[in-house]
């Protein structure tokens, strides 16, 4: 479970958020400007907040009296809009990087992740010569290829066609499946959250609230995954007051 109760101060308000995000895809959902990437930056360590605590399970990122964690050790993988991939690089060696042992398309962690993307024959191709939805699927294996403990998709198929998006879906769910961790999904699109996420959280001006009227819908995509009698009743931030907040740092 990934824990973020934190501030920060942007040019026009300050973004306040306190919520858990549980094993499965939460959608972070808002208007332009709502402080959607700030919260996915916070959590990369790419910002740091005013104040609070950002952790995973026991492992504090970032919290008072603490020293921040680096981001190259939270074990959070990132995928951008943009999908940015190396230009000069092949697939292979864009997937290979920023994995400090060798690895090997055929070894056991990596070979499923690119069986479910069909990347295999696109292996040795450069990205330009890649269509918009292989280099996500691309990008998606690069940051899984990691073994992240946290996935961030900041509008991952914004700009693609709708059946790119169905078949990215698809993938994305088999993913997840495969590695039931925390995934934040930042989407302006309402359609996307409601056939992907689990649990949502709306942003507007900075400020979190869980919409007690969302439910996941009936056509949405994702299935019950192993990992679900891990996920609490409710993720919403507020705790009965007999039992521990989730978000004190000496909580189980
Ligand atoms: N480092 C910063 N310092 C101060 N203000 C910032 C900083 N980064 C972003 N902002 C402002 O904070 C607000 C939230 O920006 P952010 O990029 O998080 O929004 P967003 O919801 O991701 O928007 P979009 O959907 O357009 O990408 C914006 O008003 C932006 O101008």
């Amino acid at each position: 479970m990934l824990y973020v109760d934190v501030e920060k101060r942007l040019a026009e308000f300050s973004l306040v958020v306190r919520h858990a995000f549980p094993p499965g895809i939460t959608a972070v959902f808002g208007p332009s400007g709502s402080g959607k990437s700030t919260l996915l930056n916070l959590i990369a360590g790419l910002l740091l907040p005013d104040r609070g605590t950002i952790r995973l399970g026991e492992r504090v990122f970032v919290g008072e009296g603490t020293k921040p964690l680096p981001p190259e050790m939270r074990r959070v993988g990132y995928v951008l809009q943009a999908g940015f991939l190396f230009p000069h690089m092949t697939v292979w060696q864009n997937i290979a990087y920023g994995i400090r042992r060798r690895i090997r398309p055929d070894d056991p962690e990596i070979r499923p992740l690119l069986e479910v993307t069909r990347l295999p024959p696109l292996l040795g191709r450069k990205p330009h010569t890649l269509s918009g939805g292989e280099r996500q699927r691309v990008a998606l294996v690069r940051a899984l290829a990691t073994q992240p403990d946290v996935l961030l998709l900041d509008e991952p198929f914004a700009n693609l066609d709708q059946t790119l998006k169905e078949d990215l879906y698809a993938t994305l769910l088999e993913l997840v499946a495969m590695r039931p961790i925390p995934v934040l999904l930042v989407t302006h699109d309402p359609e996307e959250r409601d056939r992907l996420a689990e649990d949502v959280l709306f942003l507007e001006r900075g400020r979190a609230s869980q919409n007690p009227r969302w439910k996941p819908r009936r056509d949405s995509l994702w299935k019950p995954h192993a990992s679900a009698d891990a996920r609490p009743a409710s993720s919403a931030p507020e705790a009965p007051s007999s039992s521990p907040s989730p978000f004190s740092l000496s909580s189980p």
